[in-house]
């Protein structure tokens, strides 16, 4: 099969390449898929795309005259689609559903014993000769409330990791997962915002999660709640995150994700004035620490996903069961 694959790095040619057992012709572009580069997806049977290709309806339209019949997500989330549009097109969809939950837990947890520990504060003073301790007091995360939204793949993994810490789990979900019914108790979410020294953000982003972390919600948390969002950007509002911060209410906030990210993650923007006020207030918090959708990237996971996308363009093109498919 041909297949387009955009917004290419060097590390997805280098695992999609090993992972090619299916000798499809793959064709990277370093280009995101957007209105000015999908005349390159001319005559390619399918298309990969990644978290930040905003794939509308107009495209869809487009893509589905010149040809194309499969757009393959390499990632799990699927809210840059319209989904609705691929199926009056025809354009079957297929995502890479778990790749390493363990990978985002992981970085979950290093944001969390970073910010708590002042991890980056630390690292630079010592490097200074600087050995005082003031500013790096942290607190035991054993015996704390955790508070844990969407339970799924990654979630589960989470809440295992820190039941190890020793911590009273908390759990929103609309759907109960027996494994995490386990390890601590469901709960609804304002009892969770109330009791919860930390609160982990592991749901999609739905149009009844979008901002489920606003003004109000902020308004019903502990005093110094640390927030932690390795899941989507606009799981959270960023201006009440910032109030809650300048207001001294939010104790700290680490973020792998960021509601306007695409103008900004996956590239070298060293040498650019950054024109996000927002983002740039941010990173001034000496209590937020940012990673830019890091969180999967580990050569495990990379391989998962070559893998099973690759597999999943396979069993299309074959018309065998696609276990992936986004319906
Ligand atoms: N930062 C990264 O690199 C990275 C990588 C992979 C996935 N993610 C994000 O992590 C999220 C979770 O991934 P997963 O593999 O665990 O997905 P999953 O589908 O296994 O789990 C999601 C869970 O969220 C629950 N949910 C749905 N609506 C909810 C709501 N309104 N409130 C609370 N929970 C709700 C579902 O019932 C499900 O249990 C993905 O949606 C994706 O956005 C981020």
């Amino acid at each position: 099969m041909k297949i387009a694959l955009f917004s290419s790095k060097p590390y997805d040619e280098k695992y999609f390449n090993r992972e090619n057992k299916f000798n499809h012709q793959i064709t990277y572009f370093s280009a995101h898929l957007n209105t000015q580069t999908l005349s390159l997806a001319k005559g390619y049977e399918a298309i990969c795309v990644f978290v930040n290709d905003k794939i509308t309806r107009e495209m869809i339209a487009n893509l589905a005259k010149n040809g194309t019949k499969y757009i393959a997500l390499r990632c799990a989330g699927f809210n840059n689609i319209d989904i609705k549009a691929c199926e009056e097109f025809q354009i079957k969809v297929c995502r890479v559903p778990a790749y390493s939950p363990y990978a985002v837990a992981e970085h979950t947890v290093a944001l969390m014993l970073t910010l708590n520990r002042r991890i980056y504060r630390a690292y630079n003073r010592v490097k200074e000769g600087n050995f005082a301790l003031d500013g790096l007091l942290g607190f035991d995360v054993h015996g704390k409330t955790v508070g844990i939204i969407g339970t799924g793949k990654i979630g589960e993994c989470y809440a295992k990791i820190m039941h190890g810490f020793g911590t009273r789990l908390l759990f929103f979900d609309p759907f109960e997962n027996p494994k995490c019914q386990e390890l601590g108790k469901y709960t609804d979410l304002d009892t969770l915002f109330k009791e919860s020294d930390i609160i982990s953000l592991h749901c999609p982003l739905r149009p009844e999660t979008h901002h489920l972390i606003n003004d109000e919600s902020i308004a019903k948390m502990k005093n110094k709640v640390m927030i932690l969002n390795t899941s989507r950007g606009a799981l959270i509002d960023t201006k009440a995150l910032i109030k809650g911060l300048k207001g001294a209410t939010i104790g700290s906030v680490g973020l792998d994700v960021y509601e306007e990210e695409a103008e900004l993650f996956f590239e070298d923007c060293s040498d650019t004035i950054i024109q996000d006020d927002d983002f740039m207030r941010l990173t001034t918090f000496p209590n937020v620490i940012i990673t830019g959708h890091q969180a999967f990237f580990t050569s495990t996971a990379l391989s998962n996903i070559a893998e099973t996308t690759l597999q999943n363009l396979d069993d299309l093109e074959y018309d065998r069961l696609c276990l992936n498919l986004v319906e």
